[in-house]
C-alpha cells in the first residue's frame, strides 16, 4: 500500500472542510460561548487547509508567500480558539498572554522570512508546536464542574500534532530531506496521515465537552428553584444527603432550620401574586447572603424553606434565626409590606436520618406556627443513641 502526501493532504483538507461544514447541523445554532469558539476553531482550521492547497499552485511566488501566511494563520487562530473554548468550560487558564502572542508571531514571522525556505519552516512548525502545547495543557486541572475524560482525548490529539509538526520544523529548518510541503519523507508522510485522523479524534473530544457542558446546566436547572435561585426540593436532597453522612462519620453536630412565610397567602390576596414572588426572593436572598460556605440553603416548597448548618449546635443556629429576624424590618421596608416568618429547629441526633430530621423540624415549625408565628421552636431531641457512621 502506498501513502502518498498528495492523497493524504487532500483527504486531510476534505476531512476538516466536512467537520467544518455539518457542525452547524450536529451542533445547532445556539451555542454558548466555549462551543461557539470550538466550532469556529473547526471553520478557521479548514479555511487554514484550503489556502495551504491553494499556496501550491503558486509555489514561490507572492501568491503562495499570503496563501501559506493566511494558512498558518489559521491554524495558529485555531488553537487559540481551543484554548477559548477550554478557558470557558474549564475555568481562567494559565499561559494565555503565551498563546496569544504565538497566535499573532506566528504568521507574522512566517511571512517576514518567507524567502528563507529553512527560516519559514523552522519557524512556523517549532511555534505552532509551542502553541499546541501550551493548549494542551490547559486541557489539565479545571477550576470548575466540568472534568470528562474528553480533556485527555484532546490533549492526546494535539501532543500527537505538536510532536509531528516540531518534527517537520526541525527536518526544515535543519536538514536538507525534506524540501517541500509534499516532500514523500517517512517523518512527512506520517505527519500527514496522523493530520487526517487526529483532528477528526480532536473534534470528537469538542463534542464531549459540548455534551458535558450542556449535561451540567440541565442538571443545575434541575436542581435550582428558579424564583430565588436556591435549590428546589430535588436539590436539596441531593446536596443536603450526602453532607449527612460526612457529618456522621466525623461526629460532627448538624442543625436543621425550616422556616416558613407566615400569613403568605394574605401577601398573595392583598397585594398581589407578583408582590408574593418578590417576598420569596428576598426571603431567597436573605438566606443565601447569610449562609456559611458550607450552609445549605433550599426552597422545598411553596413558602417554606430549609437551611441545613454543619457544624452547627442549637444554640448557633438560634443565633443565626435572630440574624435572619433582625434583617426583616429592612427587607419589609423595600418590599413594601410586612415580611415575618415561623421557624422550626432541629439539631441531628445520631443515627437519625434526613427525613427523620426534616419531620422533626417540621413539626417544630408547626408549633411556631400555633404558638402565634413570628418565633422560632426547637424540636424535642429523642433520646440519644451511640453514633454509627451511615
Ligand atoms: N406568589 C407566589 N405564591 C405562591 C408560590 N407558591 C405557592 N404560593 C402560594 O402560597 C400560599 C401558601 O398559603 P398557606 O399554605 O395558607 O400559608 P400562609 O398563608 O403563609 O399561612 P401560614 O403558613 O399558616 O402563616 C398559597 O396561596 C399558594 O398559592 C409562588 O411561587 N409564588
Amino acid at each position: 500500500m502506498l501513502l502518498d502526501v498528495n492523497t493524504l493532504l487532500v483527504v486531510t483538507v476534505a476531512n476538516i472542510v466536512t467537520l467544518a461544514l455539518v457542525s452547524p447541523a450536529v451542533m445547532g445554532l445556539r451555542l454558548g460561548a466555549a462551543a461557539r469558539a470550538a466550532r469556529w476553531s473547526i471553520v478557521v482550521h479548514a479555511v487554514g487547509w484550503a489556502c495551504m492547497i491553494a499556496s501550491n499552485f503558486w509555489p514561490e511566488t507572492w501568491m503562495d508567500r499570503w496563501l501559506s501566511t493566511m494558512a498558518v494563520a489559521g491554524f495558529a487562530v485555531t488553537h487559540w480558539l481551543l484554548y477559548v473554548a477550554l478557558a470557558h468550560w474549564l475555568g481562567p487558564r494559565r499561559f494565555r498572554p503565551a498563546v496569544i502572542a504565538l497566535s499573532i508571531l506566528t504568521p507574522v514571522g512566517y511571512f517576514a522570512v518567507f524567502g528563507s525556505y529553512a527560516l519559514r519552516v523552522g519557524w512556523a512548525n517549532l511555534l505552532l508546536a509551542v502553541q499546541l502545547l501550551l493548549v494542551t495543557w490547559a486541557c489539565f486541572r479545571p477550576t470548575t464542574t466540568l472534568h470528562g475524560p474528553w480533556r485527555m482525548v484532546l490533549a492526546g490529539g494535539m501532543t500527537g500534532i505538536a510532536v509531528l509538526t516540531a518534527g517537520r520544523g526541525v527536518l526544515g529548518a535543519f536538514t536538507d530531506v525534506y524540501p517541500t510541503f509534499l516532500t514523500p519523507h517517512p517523518w512527512n508522510i506520517a505527519a500527514m496521515f496522523l493530520t487526517s485522523l487526529l483532528p477528526v479524534l480532536m473534534n470528537f473530544a469538542v463534542l464531549g465537552g459540548w455534551h458535558e457542558e450542556a449535561e451540567t446546566a440541565l442538571h443545575k436547572l434541575a436542581i435550582t428553584d428558579t424564583l430565588t435561585g436556591l435549590l428546589n426540593r430535588r436539590g436539596w436532597h441531593e446536596v443536603a444527603l450526602p453532607l449527612i453522612a460526612h457529618a456522621s462519620r466525623l461526629g460532627q453536630p448538624v442543625s436543621l432550620l425550616m422556616i416558613d412565610i407566615d400569613f403568605f397567602k394574605s401577601i398573595n390576596d392583598r397585594y398581589g401574586h407578583d408582590a408574593g414572588d418578590r417576598a420569596l426572593q428576598a426571603m431567597g436572598a436573605l438566606l443565601r447572603e447569610n449562609r456559611r460556605a458550607h450552609d445549605v440553603a433550599a426552597r422545598i416548597g411553596g413558602e417554606e424553606f430549609c437551611l441545613l448548618l454543619p457544624s452547627c449546635t442549637a444554640e448557633a443556629a438560634s443565633d443565626i434565626d435572630q440574624r435572619l429576624r433582625q434583617r426583616l424590618p429592612a427587607i419589609g421596608a423595600d418590599l413594601g409590606f410586612p415580611l415575618d416568618f415561623s421557624a422550626g429547629l432541629a439539631v441531628r441526633q445520631p443515627q437519625e436520618t434526613l427525613e427523620r430530621l426534616m419531620t422533626r423540624a417540621d413539626t417544630a415549625l408547626y408549633a411556631a406556627k400555633d404558638g402565634g408565628r413570628g418565633c422560632l421552636v426547637s424540636a424535642e431531641s429523642p433520646s440519644p443513641q451511640p453514633e454509627k457512621p451511615l
